[in-house]
């Protein structure tokens, strides 16, 4: 089943309890994605741990975060403790990924792996059992509102040949640039997670948003389980 998880980067920040309970109700959000850059793996700065010990008391859908960050081996774990049920470190920060995921898991959430659009996923294959999660990002990450790369689109079928082939449960994300003209492509490429921001926060109604992309992703990913 796909899952849709609204970027609250293209949220209200001043409101961010409100903006989390626009997209929950039934058939709502299955997680918040919840973006923390430090203006050094990114250029762009937005939120830190005492912002998720917060959202985490105002909104029952669990927090996806990804952590834009350097040093994610120091701060992640922190991350779980503030509540967080999955939690995402990028493969070109991390120091040592096996050690950080089973730390993660450890600690009682998801482990996820997120990858720029020029890193391979290849080199990562030994590591897929020690998470839960492969994010292809498919914008460079920093800022939403970004238009779709295109190019990510091989790699998305790459990364569900190889949790195909060994068998693995992991769920493959893909964020940046999700919409309703995209996310299609995402789910025929073997895509089950979808990132959206300003496809859903743009909208008048987001959780009607939220609904609509989830069906075009299942419609679609069934075709391409089909297909292939
Ligand atoms: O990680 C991100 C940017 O680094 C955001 O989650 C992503 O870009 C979502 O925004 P949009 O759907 O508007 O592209």
């Amino acid at each position: 089943m796909a899952q849709i998880n609204p970027s609250i980067l293209s949220s209200d920040f001043a409101r961010l309890a409100e903006e989390a309970q626009r997209v929950g109700g039934p058939e709502g959000a299955d997680w918040l994605h919840v973006d923390v850059m430090d203006n050094h793996f990114v250029p762009n700065l937005t939120l830190g741990v005492p912002v998720v010990e917060s959202l985490r008391r105002a909104t029952d859908i669990p927090l996806d975060c990804h952590l834009m960050i350097e040093d994610p081996d120091r701060w992640a774990p922190q991350y779980v403790e503030a509540g967080a049920g999955s939690v995402t470190f990028h493969a070109e920060a991390a120091a040592a990924p096996v050690r950080l995921a089973r730390e993660i898991r450890a600690k009682g959430a998801r482990a996820s792996m997120a990858l720029k659009p020029a890193t391979p996923v290849e080199p990562y294959e030994d590591l897929l059992p020690e998470l839960d999660m492969l994010l292809v990002m498919t914008v460079e990450p920093g800022f939403g509102g970004q238009a779709f790369l295109d190019v990510t689109l091989p790699k998305i079928r790459r990364a569900r040949q190889l949790i195909d082939r060994h068998g693995l449960e992991l769920w493959l994300q893909v964020d940046g640039g999700v919409s309703a003209s995209t996310i299609e492509r995402c789910a025929e490429a073997g895509a089950d997670v979808f990132v959206a921001g300003s496809a859903v926060y743009g909208a008048e109604d987001p959780a009607a948003a939220v609904r609509s992309l989830r069906a075009q992703a299942e419609q679609a990913g069934a075709a391409g389980r089909h297909a292939h």
